[in-house]
């Protein structure tokens, strides 16, 4: 086994079972890394030097065909249900092994990092990976040991992702070719027949939902960032809410776009690095965002270069709408270099609401803060092309991160709660989603008008200024935001046929009754009473 690079672990790949390996490629540095990808043929160059790779197929994250290994060390932790689903510890046995001498003689690429910017609370994390983009990918998103760490460095966890490598459904166990199973006693997780990126980081992300309400703190679904005062603010939201588009703000320094924890010191980035959406990315409404696609360091996944300039066309979406970007959070000119911060002032819950109807932005109280948190309200449209007569489509998924959270969601919420509770935090639904009439004749939200608001949410404007009841959610919406049209504040008012907004309303009200059912006996009757209501 030929082992290259200057930062090899004296925890050899023997340690990981992995002694019959090619070649192992330790710790690279970026431009190492963009060498070995260019080599093989993995990516390409774009102008300004970002390294694009295309994913091939898989385009965005395969929830279906993740799998938790069902053991006894953590079977009865686990909230087994259409989420988090089972796979024999033998199966997995099975698929590791076939995986393990699909790799003899190949060559693979490892990155020693961190997961959880608070010492007291990181994770060391191994990321193997087959493909050298892969490889900086992870080190991008997490956090780098100093030099003389990464000698002895000791992985508690293990993430192993081939994508070469497919499953076969009929033996292995699995659903599909594609395989993605966390296995918390062996703290080892296996990815095959995807490369999508996104996979690495939410498989880490959800080691840690699982490891740290053990420790009291609460793993969360969001971004954080910290304003003039030295108030921080966390985002909750669902993949496409805006969790990375507010916290990236000039305004503000940014500790983390995706995930964090909250312990009894305040929060923590759980990452190193962000991982931007870019289609369609406005240079006017995203100018931080923007500037890391043009870039050496950056990996941009699925965006259309062209052939001839080797310009990003960031508005093609033909391989995917979900086309990504990932960088070291240092790329973002105002972010923390810590990733540390206090306990929060504010918990703003980002929904994209595609119906039209939900205010965009209201105060919650803490008993109408539990209920959204445990809903995770958010909706899509259905097509990628918006036009009229497309259904959204409504999503709950509890705790804004029901794919990545192994534990019932009243862990969580019971920790946010407290959390809330203790500290006083003013917490706020924003809708990040449609407005301006019926949907299908809607548009989103401007971007700078959801700032605005927030900005007015945080600086205390928002507290001071009088509030309407909205009647089928009872909301507490502001009449007025400097910035921002009055008559947009209650929804209602942007649609012309009321009725139609009144039925709309009323049926987005039934679904939330409807998801809540499950968690009625979770919560207490004060959350129950401020839940939506039928008419
Ligand atoms: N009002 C708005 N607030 C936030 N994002 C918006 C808004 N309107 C449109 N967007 C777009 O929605 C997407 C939000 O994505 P992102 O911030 O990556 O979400 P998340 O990080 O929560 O997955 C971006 O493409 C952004 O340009
Ligand atoms: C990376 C992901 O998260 P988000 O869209 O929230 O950034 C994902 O869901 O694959
Ligand atoms: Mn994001």
């Amino acid at each position: 086994m030929e082992q290259l690079g200057p930062h090899k672990s004296s925890y050899g790949l023997d340690k990981n079972g992995l002694d019959n390996v090619g070649k192992v490629y330790w710790n690279l540095s970026a431009p190492a890394l963009y060498q070995e990808a260019l080599i093989r043929g993995e990516a390409s160059l774009a102008a300004g030097g970002p390294l694009v790779a295309l994913t091939g197929q898989h385009t965005g994250r395969s929830a279906n065909d993740k799998f938790i290994v069902k053991e006894s060390s953590s079977e009865n932790n686990i909230w087994w249900g259409q989420v988090n689903k089972p796979i024999d510890a033998e199966k997995f046995t099975g698929l590791h092994e076939k995986m393990r001498q699909y790799l003899t003689g190949r060559e693979v690429f490892v990155q020693d990092c961190y997961a959880g910017a608070d010492p007291a609370h990181r994770l060391p994390v191994r990321v193997i990976t087959e493909c050298a983009w892969h490889n900086l990918f992870a080190r991008n998103m997490f956090i780098q040991p100093a030099a003389e760490e990464l000698a002895n460095f000791e992985p508690e966890f293990t993430i192993l992702q081939i994508p070469s490598f497919e499953a076969n459904p009929a033996v292995d166990g699995t659903r599909s070719e594609v395989f993605v199973l966390p296995n918390f006693a062996e703290k080892l997780v296996i990815i095959g027949g995807t490369s999508y990126a996104g996979e690495i980081k939410k498989s880490v992300f959800s080691i840690l939902n699982y490891l740290l309400p053990e420790k009291q703190t609460l793993p969360m679904h969001c971004s954080v960032n910290v304003n003039e005062e030295g108030n921080s603010t966390v985002f909750f939201g669902l993949s496409g809410t805006g969790k990375t588009t507010l916290s990236a703000d000039a305004s503000k320094m940014l500790i983390g776009d995706d995930e964090h924890g909250w312990s009894d010191d305040g929060v923590f980035n759980f990452e190193g690095g962000c991982y931007a959406k870019v289609i369609k990315l406005s240079q006017e409404a995203e100018p931080e965002i923007f500037e890391t696609t043009r870039r050496f360091g950056t990996v941009l996944e699925n965006v259309v270069v062209d052939d001839a300039t080797g310009e990003l066309d960031l508005d093609d979406n033909r391989y995917t709408e979900n086309t990504r970007a990932s960088y070291p959070i240092d790329f973002i000119p105002n972010a923390s270099d810590t990733g540390i911060a206090g306990n929060p002032t504010n918990v703003i819950m980002l929904t994209a609401d595609a119906f039209g109807v939900l205010p965009p932005i209201s105060k919650l109280t803490p008993e109408q803060a539990m209920y959204h948190f445990l809903s995770g309200y958010t909706a899509k449209l259905a097509g990628t092309e918006k036009g009229l007569g497309s259904e959204p489509q409504a999503t709950f998924s509890t705790c804004f991160g029901a794919p990545f959270m192994p534990r019932h969601p009243s862990v969580y919420a019971s920790l946010l709660g407290d959390k809330i509770a203790k500290h006083g935090v003013n917490c706020w639904l924003v809708n990040t989603g449609w407005t301006g009439g019926e949907y299908g004749t809607g548009h989103r939200m401007p971007i700078g008008y959801t700032r605005a608001l927030v900005n007015a949410a945080l600086d205390g404007t928002l507290a001071k200024t009088d509030t309407e009841k909205d009647p089928f959610f009872g909301l507490a919406m502001p009449v007025s935001c400097s910035g921002v049209p009055t008559e947009i504040l209650n929804p209602r008012n942007t649609w012309s046929d009321k009725a139609a907004y009144d039925a709309k309303a009323q049926d987005l009200v039934s679904r939330f009754i409807e998801n809540f059912e499950q968690f009625s006996d979770y919560v207490g009757p004060e959350v129950l009473e401020s839940a939506p209501k039928t008419a």
